[in-house]
């Protein structure tokens, strides 16, 4: 019997990314791309962690199941930690990764490369009916680089360097990405939360 997941996510990249997480366990997994009669939730926190808790809430209470979230972003040193929680939104409410990209670039033109420190944050949120709602954190350290590398990915990818691979995450096999991102980090803390709840 195949196991299914349900993440409460509209967004592509990241329904991608979880499917190539959870295959090698013998999980499918249910975005809310497949459930279109689901709303979007509106993420009014003012934290990574509220506005995870808020979809994963949400979504398991209208389905009646077990429901996964994820909130995530990107922080920027020089730029006081934006754009954080509002990084989907960055550049305007249509949510363009190009255009979020052009506007991180443009903010940094003049930062030098040793001054362009930043990470990923990613919080994964759990909720159901017969569970009380845990959450568990990932981070990524790296730097923006000066222009666009690699077409792999979504969102901030292209312009997200990782020392420790020498690559954008843009240039890194969907394997690589998840073996060093903060949502591949989250989801090893959530594999052994999981084991315990259900
Ligand atoms: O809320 P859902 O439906 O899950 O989709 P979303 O795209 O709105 O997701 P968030 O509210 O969590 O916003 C996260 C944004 O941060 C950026 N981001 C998050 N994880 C990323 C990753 O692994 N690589 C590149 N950018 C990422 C990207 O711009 C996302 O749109
Ligand atoms: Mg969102």
């Amino acid at each position: 019997m195949t196991k299914r997941v349900i993440i409460a996510t509209k967004n592509r990249g990241k329904a991608k990314e979880f499917q190539n997480m959870f295959a090698p366990y013998g999980y499918e997994v249910q975005t809310l791309l497949d459930l279109p009669h689901i709303e979007d939730v509106e993420e009014t926190g003012t934290t990574f962690e509220e506005n995870a808790i808020l979809k994963a809430e949400t979504v398991a209470e209208e389905l009646d199941a077990l429901v996964i979230a994820d909130d995530s972003g990107l922080a920027i040193d020089a730029l006081d930690g934006r754009p954080g929680v509002y990084s989907a939104r960055y550049a305007g409410e249509e949510k363009s990764d190009e255009n979020n990209m052009d506007k991180v670039l443009e903010e940094l033109k003049d930062v030098p490369n040793g001054d362009r420190n930043a990470r990923f944050h990613c919080v994964l949120a759990i909720a159901g009916p017969e569970i009380e709602t845990h959450t568990v954190t990932g981070t990524c350290e790296g730097q923006i680089l000066q222009e666009r590398r690699g077409t792999n990915g979504f969102g901030y990818d292209p312009i997200f360097f990782v020392p420790s691979l020498e690559k954008s995450m843009a240039e890194m096999t969907p394997e690589e990405k998840s073996s060093i991102s903060h949502r591949g980090n989250a989801l090893e803390k959530l594999r052994s939360l999981i084991t315990d709840l259900v």
